[in-house]
């Protein structure tokens, strides 16, 4: 089966500093792969240049066999990519509904199935109908018509995943899901992502520091270091590198 990312000889620097030194890596259809590694080793600027917010310098990004190196980071939306932030990014000022209502529209709009509603504020009713039906399953219809500014930080993330999800996205681009959270909350992230993945057979590009939530959820790993790669394999395969053992996870990984 073709690979749904093929990243081949990504480089990318900041003024005199590269970060990506030529990275060639693959992620397949339906896997859950983590990207890892030491701070400052350059994970959220692959992932930046993955989803398209900056641009690399020299490489090649395919999505499903085309060429999206120079696309804009909407266009990769419209053709798949879901994404979160480190911070959740929600509407702060709209409701819970409200945020995926938009998610929804920004979709069927793109979708061009409906044409010129997008100014009519009162969605159509199959549009909320999805909407809440997101909330819903995302577990939290009882705060449905709450601004999102009011909400928890995992609530946040909850709603940022049913903004992602109105978007119909086959690949997940999580940039440290359970960061700043609780155990509990973790526990409650690393299982919607699980649920997610396993009702919507999505594929799963993760950042993440905690090791429980990398090694319960990834399929393969790819262990980050000062811009290049040092290892790409199943959690087994990884945790017995011991390259990576002594540059990186020692400690962690005996215990994870
Ligand atoms: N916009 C920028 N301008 C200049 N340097 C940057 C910029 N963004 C990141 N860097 C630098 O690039 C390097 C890699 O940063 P990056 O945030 O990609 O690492 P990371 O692996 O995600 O780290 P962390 O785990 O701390 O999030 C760091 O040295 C950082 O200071």
């Amino acid at each position: 089966m073709k690979p749904v990312l093929e990243v081949t000889n990504l480089h990318k620097s900041y003024a005199a500093l590269k970060v990506l030194k030529g990275l060639n890596f693959n992620v397949a259809e339906k896997e859950t792969f983590a990207i890892i590694g030491p701070n400052g080793a350059g994970k959220t600027t692959l992932f930046k240049v993955l989803t398209g917010e900056v641009p690399c310098n020299v490489g090649q990004i395919k999505f499903r066999g085309t060429d999206i190196t120079h696309q804009q980071a909407f266009r990769r939306v419209h053709s798949g990519f879901g994404r979160t932030f480190q911070v959740a990014r929600v509407f702060p000022s709209l409701t819970v509904a409200e945020n995926v209502i938009v998610a929804v529209e920004a979709r069927l709009r793109a979708e061009n199935v409906r044409s010129g509603k997008w100014y009519h504020w009162r969605p159509a009713a199959e549009v909320r109908d999805e909407a809440l039906h997101l909330v819903a399953d995302l577990g939290l219809a009882n705060e449905a018509e709450r601004e999102a500014r009011y909400l928890s930080h995992g609530d946040k993330k909850r709603l940022e995943f049913a903004i992602m999800l109105g978007g119909r996205p086959s690949i997940l681009m999580l940039d440290e899901p359970t960061a700043g959270m609780s155990p509990t909350e973790r526990v409650a992230i690393t299982d919607l992502i699980r649920r997610i993945k396993s009702e919507r057979g999505v594929t799963v590009l993760m950042t993440e520091h905690d090791m429980d939530v990398i090694f319960n959820l990834s399929d393969r790993l790819m262990v980050m270091n000062y811009g290049e790669i040092l290892a790409v394999g199943s959690p087994k395969e990884v945790r017995a590198n011991k390259t990576v053992r002594d540059v990186y996870l020692g400690q962690e990984m005996a215990h994870a």
